[in-house]
């Protein structure tokens, strides 16, 4: 029988094997108490089987409200490792469902005091029901016509409240830059002062203006996100004006969202993760980026967001680092993503990326690095350029800065402004 492993990072106020009970009851064929039906012979063909316990530290606060609180309880909490199985034909290789079970009620339950899903190992069948991203890292290469270094690119900003004349003139500008890649914001999809298909009209005017101009067609990633029945219509919007990327918030379309997406779609997805932050943040809640990569992937994202190395965010680089390898290992044979390294970058962050990434299979995207650049876009874009050229002769970027002016202008704004965060 087929099975869903899910690896676990709980905190109990009860016995780790009691809290490991407690989760694999609930979420398969028990519940609070003994409910005729559930015979031995159910229990034998549907229960969730504990794999592993594993015991770690014991604290003295519980990590999250609510735990119960047993008789004669001396206020410490055990922390651990469990392992847990589960039918794969409980639900089937199916994501909504699957989520319903590995990151459902256990959340909430009062046996726990802190419940993290650190891993989850999926059987082939979800291969079979996936097929993942069309584009990921070889068709993004192809696309945009970048080799043997990362795609560079930058986010509009301001983030929102440009109107479509002054949008089109920004990613001309940009576009004739010498930039792989820009894409929306998440806070700017449709909005009512530049709908959609108003801003796809100016950003495409532009692109083919850039495009007579360079010979060289920019990748633009437009945000589609929206209520389900709206991702067809705006991705067909932008097929429809010779778009080449459409890009959703993963967590508001949900997992389900970005699959549906991912059977129609001409286009690369780019996955950005916003709100992810409150599905990790916290150590003893929620998931780890582990776990997410592997949904989304498999749900169809052909760029996937992971933070920056030096971001603004409060995650540390070891984590970030973590996670661009993690999207690099293939997942049931393939399903290959380009990581997409952004927030507070700019380009002396690509000399730290590259030496602890060792790869140049991501995309570095910087959006105020690029525009808050002191002598213009251009120049930032230049000196994103040049970071990565001396990361990858392994030249420091502050001396390589000393002989181009770019970099060295970059390094004069952004390491100032680093050191006084
Ligand atoms: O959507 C993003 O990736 C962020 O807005 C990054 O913006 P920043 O480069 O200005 O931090
Ligand atoms: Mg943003």
């Amino acid at each position: 029988m087929k099975r869903v492993i899910a690896t676990y990072l709980a905190e109990t106020p009860f016995t780790l094997e009691r809290a490991a009970e407690a989760i694999a009851g609930e979420q398969s064929t028990g519940t609070f108490t003994a409910v005729p039906g559930e015979t031995t012979a159910l229990k034998e063909r549907f229960g969730a089987r504990i794999e592993r316990v594993v015991a770690l530290e014991q604290v003295r606060q519980p990590s999250l409200p609510g735990a119960a609180i047993p008789p004669g309880h001396n206020d410490v909490y055990t922390r651990g490792e469990i392992v847990v199985s589960f039918p794969l034909h409980n639900f089937g290789p199916s994501i909504p469902n699957l989520m319903a079970c590995v990151a459902g009620n256990l959340y909430e339950l009062r046996e726990l005091s802190g419940l993290r899903l650190l891993d989850l190992e999926l059987p082939e069948e979800f291969a079979a029901a996936y097929p993942g991203p069309r584009f990921g890292i070889e068709g993004t290469r192809r696309l945009t016509g970048v080799r043997g270094r990362p795609v560079i690119g930058t986010i509009i900003k301001p983030s929102v409240g440009l109107g479509p004349a002054e949008l089109e003139a920004l990613v001309y500008a940009l576009a004739t830059s010498g930039l792989d890649f820009i894409k929306d914001d998440e806070l700017n999809a449709d909005p009512p002062y530049c709908p959609l298909p108003v801003k796809v009209a100016a950003v495409s005017r532009a692109i083919e203006r850039a495009a007579e101009a360079t010979g060289r067609r920019i990748m633009y990633a437009y945000n589609i996100t929206g209520d389900i029945e709206a991702l067809k219509r705006n991705h067909d919007t932008v097929v429809r004006a010779g778009g080449n990327c459409v890009m959703v918030s993963v967590n508001s379309v949900g997992l389900a969202g970005l699959a549906y997406l991912n059977t129609f779609s001409e286009v690369p997805i780019h996955g950005h993760r916003n709100q992810w932050g409150m599905l990790t943040r916290h150590g003893q809640l929620g998931m780890d980026f582990q776990v997410y990569q592997k949904l989304c992937r498999l749900a169809g994202a052909d760029h996937l967001h992971v933070n920056g190395l030096g971001s603004k965010f409060y995650e540390s680089d070891d984590s970030v680092v973590a996670s661009v390898r993690a999207c690099m290992q293939p997942l049931l044979g393939g399903y290959a993503t380009m990581p997409v390294l952004s927030s507070g970058q700019w380009a002396g962050t690509a000399e730290i990326t590259y030496a602890r990434t060792n790869t140049v299979d991501v995309m570095h995207l910087a959006g105020g690095g690029i525009l808050a650049h002191p002598d213009g876009p251009s120049a930032g874009v230049e000196s994103l350029k040049q970071g990565w050229e001396a990361a990858m002769l392994g030249i420091p970027a502050e001396t390589y800065a000393e002989s181009r002016a770019e970099l060295r202008r970059a390094f004069d704004k952004f390491k100032r402004k680093e050191a006084a965060r």
